[in-house]
């Protein structure tokens, strides 16, 4: 009975439990309560009248996520600290830690948007979000923690522009290595920092690190150049239509400003960077942006849900709706900070876009059970806010937020690269494989085309990539996952391609590595980009990134032969070494199985032992995967009957008394 369990332990002792649970899969931390207050002897924990205080994890070795109502219950603690582990995902609302002072998460893999919570702990002093996968702006509403001394949020994946700073006390300060763009605002708080707290951000201009902004478009010349020199990519908005429109040779151009894809960070964004914001937003804001409050009066075009419906599938993507930002539709006002005036910006050349009508001479084609009820129309996504998550080997795909909130991740196909399919082909294929539905599979939600313009709109997954997952920010010091999780996500990702291959022997996924499997709500593997490669001229380059290359099987590898599904086992070969070694694909050797399995062992820094069993048969698998003839492979009804064998070795290793 849990309850009554729980309510027998001190409540502190219960939230660092429930918080290790999730946290330390790799049961770093020895934490047993036979006393009742025992846990204020355990690691890391420090009490004062038998309530947390302190607790210090840091490099403690913990993996795993940090789940809400947990650590969040110790309203006492002054310091937390859980910096340099392997902690993934978001991180939870820590409102109730009213009396936090310290908080060190630094050298994580934290994901999501700057954690919203954390700007009502009005207490806070000092804040470290470091080395950490975060994105995203860096909220006006850090204000609120006027007390702050000493803010890192260096080496994340932050956009748009600096807020203001103007805490009195602040001393230490660092935005370095992010992708924050547009004029540093001149406060007498940042003005105290030079430009080594804000350097690594291509897009960062103004009098404080001494770079001049007003002649730089972001969209043309010399700002491009240098944005591709480095190997951060970086990030703005901008609507998507602009780009489609471009595309068409219709009258907004915009270049997206995109770096080749490099360490497969997300990308960089079309659009907006504060320089172009300032320049416009001061010169044209107030009266323009009227006009635009008052032409989406007349014409509604901002309603959340303009067709009233409330269907099933609306439904489904509510997990993904954001809270609606109020600041979308109020004016401009001189108290407004700089990011409003860039999301203002951002509606304002939506606007434009809407008025200059992109041609409208198709419409989205909705898949599966969204069919009978379109969620949005082309216009509305049209006018989405857009960020370029990355440009693979079919097209570009970017993350749009639409009027209603709802976040879709748009495709956006290569031209010249689908020249090869017919309308008719494209739409034939787009009806089977849009109508794929299976838990480890991304679904797609609707296509598009017209005029060579070839959209397909997908669910946007936060929990981000495999790839992401596996490499994280630091992929030099990258530590392979726990053995537990490699098996769950080899089954899910063969559950996936299984579904593929029994829906029609002509389907096959024909692009999987790990950019290509998404980590859904609780964190099972979803596939996405499959069935693609298919519309594509066959005889194009072999893609020039060495791990993506590694990927192909190699009948396929330099020649035009189209993928079949032995090249999926193949691919899933190589990714069960990616999975259990934690390097990238181009990176695995090619040996005999048990030299494979030292190699295995090795970037586990295992010893020989207790896991061997389960390594053994794990890389057993993935080297049948990954034969040279692909009539010698399995097929992924067999890859999946192994590893359930895995799963049961396992299992009676486990049940087994003597071990
Ligand atoms: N539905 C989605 N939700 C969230 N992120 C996504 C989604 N689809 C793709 N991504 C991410 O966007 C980035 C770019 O994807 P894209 O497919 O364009 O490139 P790729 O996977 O690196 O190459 P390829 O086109 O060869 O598959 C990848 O990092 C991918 O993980």
């Amino acid at each position: 009975e849990p309850n009554y369990y729980n309510s027998l332990l001190p409540s502190d002792a219960v939230a660092l439990l429930s918080f290790k649970s999730t946290a330390d899969l790799d049961n770093k931390l020895l934490y047993s309560l036979t006393e009742r207050y025992d846990y204020c002897q355990w690691r890391g924990v420090k009490c004062a009248q038998g309530r947390v205080v302190r607790l210090v994890l840091s490099g403690v070795g913990l993996r795993g996520y940090f789940s809400s109502s947990t650590l969040s219950r110790l309203d006492q603690l002054r310091v937390l600290s859980l910096e340099n582990n392997s902690l993934f995902g978001p991180v939870p609302d820590l409102s109730p830690l009213v009396n936090l002072k310290s908080l060190f998460l630094s050298r994580n893999q934290f994901s999501g948007a700057f954690p919203p919570s954390i700007l009502s702990l009005h207490r806070l002093m000092i804040l470290s979000l470091s080395r950490n996968n975060f994105s995203g702006l860096i909220p006006s509403g850090i204000n609120a923690l006027d007390r702050l001394t000493s803010l890192n949020l260096e080496f994340n994946r932050f956009n748009g522009t600096l807020p203001s700073m103007n805490q009195s006390f602040l001393t230490s300060f660092n935005v370095s290595g992010n992708n924050l763009t547009g004029v540093i605002p001149v406060t007498p708080t940042l003005s105290r920092f030079d430009a080594s707290s804000f350097r690594s951000n291509p897009g960062l201009c103004g009098e404080i690190i001494n770079r001049a902004c007003a002649s730089r478009s972001p969209f043309f010349g010399s700002s491009t150049n240098k944005t591709t020199s480095t190997n951060k990519t970086t990030s703005s908005e901008a609507p998507l239509g602009q780009s489609a429109q471009a595309q068409n040779g219709g009258a907004v151009v915009m270049s997206p400003v995109v770096t080749k894809k490099k360490g497969k960070e997300s990308g960089l964004v079309l659009g907006f960077t504060a320089g172009l914001a300032s320049l416009i937003v001061l010169g044209l804001c107030l009266v323009v942006f009227s006009l635009v409050i008052k032409k989406r009066n007349d014409d509604g075009v901002y309603e959340p849900n303009p067709k009233g419906d409330t269907s099933s599938s609306q439904q489904q993507h509510q997990s993904q709706i954001q809270t609606p930002r109020t600041t979308r539709t109020v004016p401009v006002t001189n108290s407004d900070s700089a990011s409003q005036k860039r999301e203002k910006e951002v509606q304002l050349q939506a606007t434009e876009q809407l008025q200059s009508r992109i041609p409208n001479s198709g419409s989205l084609v909705f898949c599966g059970e969204s069919r009978s009820q379109g969620m949005y129309t082309l216009e509305q996504l049209m006018r989405a806010s857009a960020e370029l998550l990355g440009r693979g080997s079919v097209g570009i795909t970017y993350k749009a937020v639409l009027d209603n909130q709802l976040i879709v991740t748009v495709k956006r196909l290569d031209a010249t690269k689908t020249a090869v399919t017919s309308e008719e082909a494209f739409e034939n294929h787009m009806e089977i494989v849009g109508g794929l539905r299976h838990l480890n599979l991304v679904p797609i939600r609707a296509y598009f085309q017209s005029n060579g313009e070839r959209l397909i709109i997908y669910d946007y997954h936060p929990n981000g990539s495999l790839f992401n997952l596996i490499h994280g920010s630091r992929s030099s010091r990258a530590k392979p996952l726990h053995w537990t999780s490699c098996l769950k996500i080899a089954e899910d990702v063969a559950q996936g391609l299984y579904y593929i291959h029994q829906t029609s022997s002509a389907l096959v996924h024909g692009n999987l590595k790990s950019t290509n499997i998404l980590l859904g709500q609780d964190f099972e593997a979803c596939l996405t980009d499959y069935c693609l490669s298919v519309l594509t001229d066959s005889s194009s380059a072999s893609p020039d990134d060495p791990d993506s290359s590694s990927y192909k099987a190699p009948e396929i590898r330099k020649s035009s032969r189209r993928p079949t599904s032995k090249c999926d086992v193949y691919s899933f070969g190589v990714l069960i070494f990616e999975l259990l070694t934690g390097k990238n694909a181009s990176r695995h050797p090619f040996m005999a199985p048990h030299d494979m399995l030292d190699w295995v062992r090795a970037m586990r820094d295992e010893e020989e032992g207790t896991e061997d069993n389960r390594l053994g048969m794990m890389t057993e698998t993935a080297c049948l995967c990954r034969v040279t003839s692909p009539e010698q492979r399995p097929t992924m009804r067999q890859v999946i009957k192994m590893i359930q064998e895995i799963k049961e070795s396992v299992m009676a290793e486990e049940n087994d008394p003597f071990r």
